[in-house]
């Protein structure tokens, strides 16, 4: 009897997030306030990660800069500081745990006060074919993106669940989702991305610490360089499917991270191949690849990266 009852609630929660979701997409909840948070964003030095840190200052909390790269982080603070914002930078390499733990006690004490949002964003990839990859690269790319958010998370939630408050974003990509040829270190390290958080997300319902929220990010390519010379098929990128300008990129991740959205996959479109992936045969899935160029969409991607090593090491020389 228990078990039916049960069963109906579920049946009906499900109906019930189904419509709630829906409508969501229409009538946007209402977002929370983030003034007076502390907001650790790691690979600030970059691309998505300076614009993060602006965004989070313009809401108005204070931003912790992560970077290995010590001047492209202070440049990131400059900017936020430009704004009216509060940044305190760090030169930390994510792939160090002990770096990680040692910065995140430092920041605790320079600070006094926890971190209450943790926006791991740092990544990196190979930009080799599988069997050219040096597996020093491989492993690099593992390192970032995958075993750093264990460091970070490690050294984070604990005082994040202690008050029953904080959020974790985790800037992952459609390539956790779904993968395409020659980026084999990437969709490993970012898949994974997705499973770990996953599984954070599960741990902190099931031992309902509700007040920790977590956003995963799977955003399509973005132009910021990381992939600079990915193409798919002219007509699908000119009419479907171009890449994201950074900005448009980050004010949607936001979007979703201020109403507490679980996922986001940005552009929304990009929810179909990883629905088709699933829902497929993998041979339908193939010539779909085929038909919209991106099966070989990484191929001008890695010349383009060859051509840029060729280059600095000419200059070296
Ligand atoms: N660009 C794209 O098309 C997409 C990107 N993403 C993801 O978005 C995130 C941001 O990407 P994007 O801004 O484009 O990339 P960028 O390369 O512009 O920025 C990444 C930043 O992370 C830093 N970083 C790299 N390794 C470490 C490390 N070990 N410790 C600390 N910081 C490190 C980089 O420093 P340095 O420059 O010195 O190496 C850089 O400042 C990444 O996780 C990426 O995988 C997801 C979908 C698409
Ligand atoms: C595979 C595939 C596509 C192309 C995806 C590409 C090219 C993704 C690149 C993502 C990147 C570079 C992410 C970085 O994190 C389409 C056309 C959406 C639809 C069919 C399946």
């Amino acid at each position: 009897m228990i078990f039916l009852m049960d069963l109906q609630m579920m049946v009906l929660d499900v109906i019930y997030f189904i419509i709630r979701n829906s409508i969501r997409v229409v009538l946007r909840p209402r977002t929370k306030p983030i003034d007076g948070e502390l907001v650790l964003i790691t690979g600030a030095g970059g691309g998505l990660g300076q614009i993060f840190a602006q965004e989070f200052t313009k809401h108005g909390a204070e931003v912790v800069l992560w970077d290995i790269n010590t001047s492209s982080n202070e440049q990131t603070a400059k900017l936020v500081r430009e704004k009216g914002g509060k940044a305190y930078t760090y030169t930390v390499d994510v792939t160090d745990r002990q770096d990680v733990y040692r910065n995140a006690e430092l920041v605790r004490r320079d600070l006094g006060r926890d971190v209450t949002m943790l926006v791991n964003n740092a990544g990196v990839v190979a930009g080799e074919r599988m069997l050219d990859c040096p597996d020093e690269m491989i492993e690099r790319s593992m390192k970032v993106n995958c075993h750093a958010l264990f460091w970070t998370v490690k050294a984070f939630l604990p005082q994040m669940k202690a008050q029953n408050h904080g959020h974790i974003v985790t800037i992952a990509s459609v390539l956790g989702l779904f993968s395409t040829a020659c980026v084999e270190d990437y969709c490993a390290s970012k898949f994974a991305a997705v499973g770990f958080h996953e599984s954070l997300a599960h741990e902190l319902l099931a031992d309902e610490v509700d007040g920790v929220k977590t956003t995963l990010v799977c955003p399509y390519i973005v132009d910021t360089g990381m992939f600079a010379g990915c193409k798919i098929r002219e007509e699908v990128e000119q009419f479907l499917l171009s890449p994201l300008d950074p900005q448009y990129c980050v004010e949607q991740a936001m979007n979703a991270i201020l109403v507490d959205q679980p996922l986001v996959c940005i552009p929304r479109l990009t929810y179909l191949p990883f629905l088709s992936r699933a829902l497929l045969p993998w041979e339908s899935n193939v010539v779909t690849y085929r038909f919209m160029g991106s099966d070989k969409c990484m191929y001008p991607f890695i010349e383009a990266r060859k051509q840029l090593l060729l280059n600095n090491s000419v200059k070296v020389e």
